[in-house]
């Protein structure tokens, strides 16, 4: 293709529906792309976090002080090992595992953009408790409220670029969230950097509080949004969602894609017992990649630099005020 631009390519045999890329459609990406980089803001905020001196001074003076009294001589193995400060890392990831489970049934049952306001509520309650935070339980209820909205946002958001997109831009769209989460880690770690530097000790709270701003935008855009038509047509809304495939295809030319969509979710509804259809032999391959992906994508062990890269550079003598 000369020129650039997003490339879209229809397998032999796929129907062409009519649609292009919206307004409604650039907005749905803005939401997704705020989502994700929440979701990478948390990711990589924590790190940067931990290895500020008053942070430790003021919730874990004892790490502090095991740190401070070290000598370069000394084993620097294990000085940051405080199992209350990595909770504070970790107890995000854990809340999120539990609520992506329950957030599943909620986008399901009432909808994508509920799941998604839900998720930026709990975004802003824990950077709020974090930002405010004057004992280590309001760090950790921040970071377990964070995780509850990642578990939702998670569940919600990629579903929801996927059924809005355009099908010929899925999977471009779609990869859009990836790409935020990724910008959002880059952009905690160039804010933790700044605010380390301030003067009073307070930066912790910025780089913790800051994560306000993306919840704010993920409440405002899904409040504007419609829900998605397959989630209306699943929930009995079929005029909905017709009216709304109108919307963001800005075309009145819809009736195949929405037959296709009632055709899907009624064969949905169909499968009667869908965890055991995944083990089938056909879906083998499906079953396969959606394992083996995420699997190798974490044992390359990218998060071990993601969460510490900063402690590792304090650990080694370089700092963010260097
Ligand atoms: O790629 C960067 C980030 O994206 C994730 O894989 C989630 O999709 C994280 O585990 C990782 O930190």
């Amino acid at each position: 293709m000369a020129g650039g631009g997003i490339v879209s390519t229809s397998p032999p045999g796929a129907k062409n529906y009519e649609g292009n890329l919206t307004f409604r459609i650039f907005i749905t990406c803005i939401i997704a792309a705020f989502g994700g980089l929440i979701f990478g803001y948390d990711l990589g905020i924590s790190g940067g976090v931990t290895s500020m001196d008053p942070f430790l001074k003021k919730f874990f003076p004892k790490v502090y002080e095991k740190e401070n009294n070290l000598k370069p001589s000394d084993n620097q193995y294990c000085k940051f090992d405080s199992q209350t400060l990595t909770l504070f890392t970790s107890s995000l990831y854990l809340a999120a595992l539990v609520v992506s489970v329950l957030a599943s049934t909620v986008t399901r049952l009432f909808g994508r953009r509920i799941t998604m306001i839900s998720g930026g509520l709990l975004f802003l309650a824990g950077a709020a408790l974090n930002g405010f935070a004057e004992h280590v339980w309001m760090l950790i209820v921040g970071r377990i409220l964070l995780g509850f909205g990642i578990g939702c946002a998670n569940q919600s958001v990629p579903i929801y670029v996927s059924e809005v997109a355009p099908y010929k831009y899925r999977g471009a769209l779609n990869m859009m969230f990836q790409l935020a989460i990724t910008i959002g880690i880059f952009v905690a770690n160039v804010l933790n950097n700044v605010f380390a530097k301030m003067e009073n000790g307070e930066g912790w709270r910025y780089s913790l509080g800051f994560a306000a701003v993306p919840a704010i935008m993920i409440i405002i855009g899904a409040i504007f949004l419609q829900d998605s038509p397959s989630s209306l047509i699943e929930r009995g809304f079929g005029e909905k969602a017709k009216e709304e495939l109108i919307k963001i295809r800005g075309t009145t030319d819809i009736d195949q894609e929405f037959e296709d969509l009632v055709a899907a979710s009624e064969s949905s509804k169909a499968v009667k017992h869908p965890w055991a259809s995944l083990l089938k032999r056909q879906y083998r391959p499906q079953l396969t990649f959606a394992l083996a992906i995420p699997f190798f994508q974490q044992l390359t062990g990218m998060n071990v630099i993601v969460f510490y890269a900063p402690i590792l550079f304090k650990t080694i003598g370089i700092r963010a005020k260097d």
